[in-house]
């Protein structure tokens, strides 16, 4: 990698909307070893002198930083909050980056996790992406504060779930819609632990939000809308495994909306409401 490489971090493109700002950065990302995209939007209330909290977004199979960007509808309720939304990809990306013809596995499915098996290990660090280098990145080139929220879709749900059962500090609140909750015993999480994480299943509990919620319980607020008509709710997103192991959790609501999908139609619904939640804890 150049030096001029390592240090790419270049806004690709920056467009006015509701009073702020949707940009896209592309840069060089040192925990992926390799080029990335991510976007974020700046509320109005993002000055250079005042800076705001931001949510992140993580988002599912087969998606970008652009699905969520351009389909759920969320900016017009950040920018009224004054809410950063951060937004990054869901895997790392290009010609040199492994990768596989299925829509679950490789590129576009990165479970927001860290590879320890060949050859996904080479790339696959999403885990410390989202947690450390991503923040990294955007506390220094955006004005934002340090309280940060985390929400996500489906395979992004469980990123959001699983890495604030890990990092609750780190976060004010977490969300999700459709998370994929147990991927130890779901068809999408049993393929991708056992390329990304080898066969020995002992080590893929901590990239599980039901087996984490079990051992270590959740310190902060939790809110979760699942699709009734949600074609993956009985097969991969196994909500009601959800349910029983947060019975004893406070703080914990999960809700069933009656015949909503799991497309992004069913997260332009309810964005307003998880934006509201978060930015009512980011606040506190
Ligand atoms: N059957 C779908 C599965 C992937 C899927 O439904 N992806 C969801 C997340 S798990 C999504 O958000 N897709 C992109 C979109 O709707 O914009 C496919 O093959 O594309």
């Amino acid at each position: 990698m150049s030096s001029e490489n390592s240090s790419l971090f270049e806004r690709v493109s920056d467009v006015k909307t509701f009073g702020g700002r949707q940009i896209r950065v592309r840069h060089q990302s040192a925990v992926l070893n390799c080029e990335m995209h991510f976007s974020v939007f700046l509320p109005p209330a993002a000055t250079d002198d005042t800076k705001v909290p931001s949510v992140y977004f993580l988002s599912g199979l087969t998606c970008s930083d652009e699905n969520f960007s351009t389909k759920a509808g969320a900016q017009r309720v950040a920018a009224e909050l004054g809410l950063a939304l951060v937004i990054p990809d869901t895997s790392p990306r290009g010609d040199a980056v492994a990768d596989d013809e299925s829509y679950d596995l490789g590129q576009g499915a990165g479970f927001y996790l860290n590879a320890t098996q060949a050859p996904w290990s080479e790339h696959y660090r999403m885990y410390d992406y989202i947690t450390e280098e991503l923040p990294t990145l955007v506390d220094a080139h955006f004005p934002v504060t340090e309280r940060k929220a985390i929400s996500g879709h489906s395979m992004g749900g469980h990123g959001a779930i699983s890495i604030a059962c890990k990092l609750p500090k780190q976060y004010s609140s977490v969300s999700a819609f459709s998370p994929i909750v147990n991927p130890m015993v779901c068809p999408w999480g049993e393929k991708a632990f056992t390329h990304y994480l080898g066969a020995e299943r002992s080590t893929w509990a901590e990239y599980d939000s039901v087996e984490l919620l079990r051992s270590r319980g959740l310190d902060l607020p939790l809110l979760v809308d699942q699709g009734s008509a949600d074609g993956f709710l009985e097969e991969q997103l196994l909500t009601d495994n959800l349910v029983a192991v947060s019975k004893h959790l406070d703080h914990v609501q999960i809700r069933m909306q009656t015949g909503y999908d799991h497309s992004y139609y069913f997260i332009a619904t309810f964005i307003e409401a998880h934006l509201r939640f978060h930015a009512q804890h980011l606040s506190a």
